[in-house]
Parts: structure tokens; C-alpha cells; sequence
């Protein structure tokens, strides 16, 4: 099978009848068949449903009646309903529980004949920068076996880069499709706050949480995007403002761009060294093609860890509440009565990091350190906005590495939860703020290992961000290779 980076590259072959939807799945399960034991990526396989469906969908085709994403091969993170089908957010504590309905954005894909191949394995409730939270174990980077995918969505992102489909659909609270798609090479794009409707997406840090594509090329993100963005009855958070057109990339940017970056993504101390020259080399092609190319200071940079982790962790004690072990998922067997229910329940079916972020947050919030903690923290979420939108007048785009080094070995930050958080100090800022970001594939480091380039846009300027990230990508045409 031709090692495909885009839709459009199959649609053509599925146009003049060179591939089938047949033949796609079955490629599809046999990679997930070959390199799944060992990568982890998937929890589920729906291997003789894609199957059925892509049958389907090749006489749909023939009738000349496929909808827009005919011929995709997609993986939906552990978070996202899918009527009738498991889901268990990397947890034990919804251990058995099965979806009563489909997400809007997964619904959204399948009415355009998205084929969905399995679900994908993640942190805990999205909780964590490497995917080693998981109830279902730890995932595993196909560049690179021995070190981490990412996370929270480090199933959905190696599962592209080991082709075991074609795009994924992740959740991003701080980074989680974005620093994923960075330390696998891929494309992963968090909306504007709003942008896409959350109906069906397991709640964590709700005034945060987006649901984004994992894809290998700009234009597949877009076209996901445009089909799953828009008002949605079920979700009152979700914007109204109009779909653009985000897949016709060209022609919509003005010349010369306007293009900050934040000044310690290239000078911050932790830097990777290659991860600046990286940085700086794009840079400079970018003033070599007439851009204004400035750097941006951004002087409320130390207090975005912790402000987004007391929001989040409040948000998220809040959010969790409900896994009592009454209503679903795991419940105690070792319980007297209703008081140790709960506690054993919740105490058996979490794990450590899950416990570790409920606790800050049921403290963050207690009455005696409320204002101290989590007023201040909002005052602070508003003064970043504010910051952030200054910095939009000036600017078109900011430009930061999504991450400060490349995937990092299996175990190194497992012991140590703050520097695991510091990994997240790029791409917190666009949930704190809500604009929309993306990370697009960079080079490689010394040791092969992929790095990422952020862009964050304007409010609901995801078009425009979407032409200039398509413009300046180097498409992944590598041919994965587990290690
Ligand atoms: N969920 C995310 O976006 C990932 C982030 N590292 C967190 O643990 O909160």
C-alpha cells in the first residue's frame, strides 16, 4: 500500500479506482495488528465494523454519493462518546462503562463517511505530558520505542505516525493534541475556545478543554475542522459564529505578514539546542520571504504553569465529582455503606496523577485559600488575555516551539510531576487565553526525533492560521519505522 499524507492523495486513487475503502481498512488493521502490542496505541479495535462500513462506502462511492471524508481511516481518543462502543477515559474508575450516545464532532465525521477504526488510549481523564498515566499502560513513540509519545493524546498521535490510520480526533486542555503531534511529527490543531461543540467529549478543565485533529498535513486538519466546527444545540459553550471556509488555503493572506515570536522561544535556558536552531532557522526564512519577523516579550510567561494549574485542577475536582461509583464505572466492593462507597470507589478506580490533581484542586478552592489561589489565579488568566490581545494588534501569528526538548525517555519525569508540567509551558498559553494553535511538524534533532513548530492565531482567525501553517510545513513524507 502507497504510504498516503493526505485525503486528498486518496481520494484521487479511490476516484480512478486504484484503492478501495476495502483495501485501506485492511491495510489499516493489519499495521494496528503488526504494531500495536508493542506501541500501545489503541484500547479498541473495531476492526469488523470499519470493515462493513468501508464496504459501504466504496458503493457510495461508485454511486457517486460519498460525503467529504469518504476513504478516511479515523481514531478517536478514549474521551469521545461513541454510541454503543467502550469508553473509559484511560480510567478504572468508568472500568466497563459503554457510550449512550455519539459525540457531536465524531457524528459530524461519520455523516461525512469517515470510517472510525478503534479508540485510542491516553492519560487518565487527559491528565499528563506523556501518555505513562493510562489505566490501559504506557504508549510508545514509533520514532523511538524507548521514549514517550506525548500527551494526553499520545494513543491518537502515534497512531498516526505509525499509520495505523490516517487522523485522529484528541482533546486539548494544555497542549494535549499539539505537544503529541510534535514529538510524533505530525500536524495537531486546537481550535479557538468554542469552536467545535464538546457534547460527548469527557469533561476535564471545562472553560479549556477543545477537541482537535491529529493529522499528517495541514489540509486534512482543516478539512476536519471545518466538517466538525458549528453551533450545536446540545452545547451551550460552543460559538455561533459562522464555519469558515478553512479548506481553501490560498489567497487569504496578506503580504508581508506581521510575525512575533515569543523571545524565550529562542533564548529560554532549558531550550533544546537544536530546538532553537530549528526555530531560528525558520525565522530567518521567514524575513528572507519579506515577512516583519519580531521578537515578543511576554513578561507574564513564569505565573502560565501556575495559573493553568489551579484553574484546571479546580475545574477538574469539580468535573470529577461525579465518578461516585453509583452511577457508573467501578464500584467498590469492600464498602460498608454510602460514605465508603465513595471513598473506595473513587480511591480503587483513580490513578495517582488523577488523585494528585483532584486534591490541589479541592484545596485550591477550599474556602481559606480560595481568593489567595483560585481568585487570583482568574485575575491573572484575565491579565494574559489582555496581554495576549496586545500582542495580536501588532502581530498576524506568534511563533514558539510547542515544546522545550523532543520526546523524553519512558520514566524520566514520572517522579518528579512539576518538571513534567514545565514540559507544557508553551502551549498552555492558547487555553489560557482560548486562542486557536497549532503545531506543524519542524525537523528532526540529532538523534532523529521530531520537533514542532507552534503558531498560535487571532480568535476565530483559524483560516488565516491554517494558510500560513500550510504554507510553511514541511509535509511529513516520511515512511514511519518502528525502532
Ligand atoms: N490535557 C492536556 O492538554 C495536557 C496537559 N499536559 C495537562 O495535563 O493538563
Amino acid at each position: 500500500m502507497k504510504y498516503y499524507t493526505s485525503l486528498r492523495e486518496i481520494q484521487a486513487d479511490l476516484n480512478d479506482g486504484s484503492v478501495s475503502c476495502r483495501q485501506l481498512v485492511a491495510y489499516y488493521l493489519k499495521n494496528i495488528e503488526e504494531k500495536n502490542a508493542q506501541l500501545n496505541a489503541f484500547v479498541a479495535v473495531y476492526g469488523e465494523e470499519a470493515r462493513q462500513r468501508a464496504e459501504e462506502i466504496d458503493l457510495k462511492i461508485a454511486a457517486g454519493k460519498a460525503g467529504r471524508l469518504a476513504g478516511m481511516v479515523v481514531g478517536i481518543k478514549d474521551v469521545l462518546c461513541y454510541k454503543d462502543h467502550g469508553l473509559q477515559a484511560g480510567s478504572n474508575i468508568l472500568d466497563g462503562f459503554v457510550s449512550q450516545f455519539t459525540a457531536t464532532a465524531v457524528q459530524r465525521i461519520l455523516d461525512e463517511d469517515a470510517i472510525i477504526i478503534g479508540r485510542q488510549n491516553c492519560d487518565e481523564f487527559a491528565m499528563g505530558s506523556s501518555n505513562e498515566n493510562s489505566a490501559f499502560g504506557v504508549v510508545r513513540n514509533a520514532a523511538d520505542v524507548t521514549r514517550v509519545p506525548g500527551g494526553s493524546s499520545g494513543g491518537s498521535a502515534v497512531a498516526v505516525q505509525a499509520d495505523m490510520c490516517l487522523a485522529s480526533l484528541g482533546s486539548d486542555t494544555g497542549g494535549s493534541v499539539r505537544q503529541p503531534a510534535a514529538f510524533c511529527g505530525l500536524v495537531g490543531f486546537k481550535p479557538t475556545y468554542g469552536r467545535i461543540s464538546r457534547w460527548g467529549l469527557v469533561a476535564y478543565g471545562s472553560s479549556f478543554d477543545c477537541i482537535g485533529p491529529i493529522t499528517k498535513s495541514v489540509e486534512d486538519a482543516a478539512l476536519l475542522l471545518e466538517i466538525m466546527a458549528g453551533a450545536d444545540e446540545f452545547d451551550s459553550t460552543v460559538s455561533t459564529q459562522p464555519v469558515g471556509d478553512y479548506t481553501h488555503l490560498s489567497g487569504l493572506l496578506k503580504h508581508p505578514l506581521r510575525i512575533g515570536y515569543l523571545r524565550e522561544g529562542v533564548e529560554s535556558e532549558g531550550l533544546q539546542p537544536e530546538m532553537k536552531q530549528a526555530m531560528l532557522a525558520k525565522l530567518e526564512v521567514l524575513r528572507e520571504q519579506g515577512h516583519t519577523v519580531e521578537p515578543v516579550d511576554f513578561d507574564l510567561l513564569s505565573y502560565i504553569l501556575p495559573t493553568y494549574y489551579i484553574l484546571t485542577t479546580a475545574e477538574s475536582s469539580s468535573n470529577l465529582s461525579r465518578f461516585d461509583g453509583v452511577r457508573y464505572g467501578h464500584r467498590s466492593s469492600n464498602a460498608e455503606d454510602l460514605t465508603s462507597l465513595y471513598k473506595k470507589s473513587r480511591s480503587e478506580g483513580f490513578g495517582k496523577e488523577v488523585k494528585r490533581r483532584i486534591m490541589l484542586g479541592t484545596f485550591v478552592l477550599s474556602a481559606s485559600y480560595y481568593d489567595a489561589y483560585y481568585t487570583k489565579a482568574q485575575k491573572v488568566r484575565r491579565l494574559m488575555k489582555e496581554q495576549t490581545d496586545r500582542v495580536f494588534e501588532k502581530y498576524d501569528f506568534l511563533l514558539m516551539p510547542t515544546t522545550p526538548t523532543t520526546a523524553f525517555p519512558i520514566g524520566d519525569k514520572t517522579e518528579d510531576p512539576l518538571q513534567m508540567y514545565l514540559a507544557d509551558i508553551f502551549t498552555v498559553q492558547a487555553n489560557v487565553v482560548g486562542n486557536p494553535a497549532i503545531s506543524i511538524p519542524n525537523g528532526v534533532d540529532a538523534q532523529g526525533l521530531p520537533m514542532g513548530l507552534q503558531i498560535m492565531g487571532k480568535p476565530f482567525g483559524e483560516a488565516e492560521l491554517l494558510a500560513f501553517s500550510n504554507q510553511i510545513t514541511e509535509t511529513n513524507t516520511a515512511q514511519p519505522s518502528v525502532a
